[in-house]
């Protein structure tokens, strides 16, 4: 254990020598007189300085005594020696999505569950209650074309609004609050009906209405139980996002924003903020974005970021981040631990449980991201953190992505090395498509497309052939499509035993894969496979690694004991 000595009068550097020297702690005064100080810290390499950033990270402690040497270890030790968070303090996030949310029983359980936590201020995110947003699309698609008359007769129309209503009523808050986005919501498909066109923008002013509506009645609600809360629209407080309608990133200029927003208004008037999640706001366009689907996520990170707070919850209907998708094998079971490497990973290579994007936020802010079960709050979920302790993990998680297109390409020999594969990924840049598992040798390459990229665009067999076609300039290729990555995430330090293990099991079930990758991240090793195969492969993996079923294989071959 380290100790450091610290001075708590007026505005303070530490002691360079108890630190590291890349590192820097500054107290300063933010409100002199009654000795508040705002810890900023940064840097991290020393246990030390994670600890101290865990407990002083972008907030504002009360200081109620001054002077003397204090051991910082633990956040309890920065409360023993006097420091206390200040009351006026937003402490997490808690983010609930669509099933959540889904009608006006799970909101009241979600506002019970918010209660139930009384050392919390947290911020809330929604999603869009149930299914609305896959509701709104088909509207859209319908209003296309379906002629201006008949618009309020899209079924999927009725139900949004009889869903929402219903709601408002069972929670007994008025209906006038949902009245103004109903009305606006009418008029927008109607447009569309007109203009027999749905554009990417108008998809996402569509989409927002979800949002929009499940935050409003929400706050409403908790506002009529006595708990006082805030609604907000993102695209209005600052989440600041590129102008990539359907997939928007979200600007560094919001964090600032954010922060300033929210924490001025919990200080002059303390109300719940309750802030809609997945929606931004195009730099350029000034027009509504959304984060891709299942952005919500995304936006509770961001938040945790940009107010520093200590935990962002993000509230499923699931008991935490799960070995495999329990829609392919219900025998899944819940991963306590991860790093954010590795739920980023496997969030990138397709287990809808978390936002592709949702732990960039989370690993730059190093705060804590907890995956729980708003269905059963009791369950612990999981935990994912800078670090975890890797010392018995082998496995973590199997994910699949399905319908995924694999290019073989075999140089032509026209090029060198060196330009041969410049050549191939400047065709991939050009064309505007991303490239997921690569694997190469000196003069081939094989590689898989990003379906979410390719698929969400118009004319993907036209774009396909253009890449083939500008590809035979320099390579025979192959074009091979429905094919599925198995993603086995986890420790690949032990990627010996992983694939050994991996290729006993896919062996045993005449399964052949067609290529293997391994990340530079060190924790994902892909296989592809045919998509026919892909689910009983996962289900065979997931019976060796995780259950007992099949014995583990030790670096022999020989049998052996369990594995996690
Ligand atoms: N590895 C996994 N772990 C947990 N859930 C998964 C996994 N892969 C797929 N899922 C699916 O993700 C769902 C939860 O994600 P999502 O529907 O986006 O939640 P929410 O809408 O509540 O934010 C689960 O119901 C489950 O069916
Ligand atoms: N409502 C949006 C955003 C979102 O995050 O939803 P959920 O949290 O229910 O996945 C969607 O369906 O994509």
């Amino acid at each position: 254990m380290m100790a450091a000595s610290l001075q708590f009068s007026g505005v303070k550097t530490p002691p360079s020598h108890s630190f590291p020297k890349q590192s820097s702690l500054q107290f300063q005064s933010a409100l002199p007189s009654q000795l508040h100080f705002a810890a900023f810290w940064s840097a991290n390499s020393s246990n030390l300085c994670r600890t101290l950033r865990h407990c002083c990270k972008s907030r504002v402690f009360k200081v109620s005594c001054q002077g003397g040497d204090v051991d910082v270890i633990e956040r309890n030790e920065i409360e023993k020696a006097g420091f206390r968070e200040a009351e006026n303090q937003l402490t997490c996030v808690m983010k609930f999505g669509g099933s959540s949310v889904a009608s006006a029983e799970r909101m009241r359980e979600v506002a019970d569950l918010i209660l139930s936590f009384p050392n919390e201020r947290p911020v809330i995110v929604l999603s869009a209650m149930g299914k609305t947003t896959n509701k709104l699309l088909l509207a859209g698609e319908k209003a296309v074309s379906c002629g201006v008359t008949n618009v309020d007769t899209i079924e999927e129309l009725r139900f949004i609004k009889e869903l929402h209503q219903r709601t408002a009523d069972e929670l007994g808050v008025d209906r006038s609050i949902i009245d103004g986005h109903l009305a606006e919501l009418g008029q927008l498909l109607k447009g569309i009906a007109m203009m027999k066109e749905l554009t990417l923008r108008t998809k996402d002013y569509l989409v927002s209405f979800g949002e929009c509506l499940s935050t409003r009645i929400f706050a409403a609600y908790l506002t009529k139980i006595g708990v006082k809360a805030r609604q907000y629209d993102a695209f209005e407080i600052g989440f600041i996002t590129t102008d990539d309608f359907t997939n928007a990133d979200i600007l560094e200029v919001t964090y600032p924003a954010v922060a300033k927003r929210l924490t001025d208004d919990w200080i002059s008037d303390p109300a719940i903020p309750i802030v809609t999640g997945f929606l931004g706001k195009g730099w350029r366009s000034c027009a509504i974005t959304t984060l891709g689907r299942g952005g919500s996520d995304l936006t509770a990170t961001t938040i945790g970021k940009a107010l520093g707070l200590r935990e962002i919850q993000v509230w499923k209907d699931v008991d935490g981040v799960l070995t495999c998708d329990p829609n392919i094998y219900p025998r899944a079971e819940p991963v306590p631990y991860l790093t954010f490497e590795e739920a980023a990973e496997l969030a990138y290579f397709g287990a809808q449980v978390l936002h592709p994007q949702s732990m960039r936020p989370a690993r730059e802010g190093d705060i804590p991201v907890r995956v729980k079960n708003s269905y059963n709050p009791n369950a612990p979920g999981t935990l994912i953190t800078g670090n975890r302790d890797m010392s018995k993990a082998v496995l973590t998680s199997i994910v699949l992505k399905r319908n995924v297109t694999m290019l073989d390409i075999v140089s032509t020999r026209m090029l060198g090395q060196f330009g041969f594969l410049a050549k191939v990924f400047s065709i991939f840049e050009e064309l505007g498509i991303s490239v997921d598992v690569v694997a190469t040798s000196e003069v081939s390459i094989s590689l898989t497309l990003d379906p979410s990229k390719l698929w969400s665009r118009e004319l993907i067999q036209q774009e396909l052939d253009h890449v083939v076609e500008e590809l035979e300039k320099i390579a025979v290729v192959n074009l091979l499509q429905r094919r599925s990555i198995i993603s086995l995430i986890g420790n690949v330090q032990r990627s010996s035993l992983i694939l050994e293990k991996a290729f006993h099991v896919l062996r045993t079930n005449g399964v052949n894969v067609q290529m293997i990758s391994q990340g530079a991240s060190k924790v994902n090793i892909s296989l592809i496979v045919h998509d026919n195969e892909a689910e009983q492969c996962v289900r065979a993996l997931h019976s060796s690694f995780f259950e007992n079923d099949l014995p583990e294989l030790d670096q022999c071959g020989c049998a052996n004991g369990s594995a996690n």
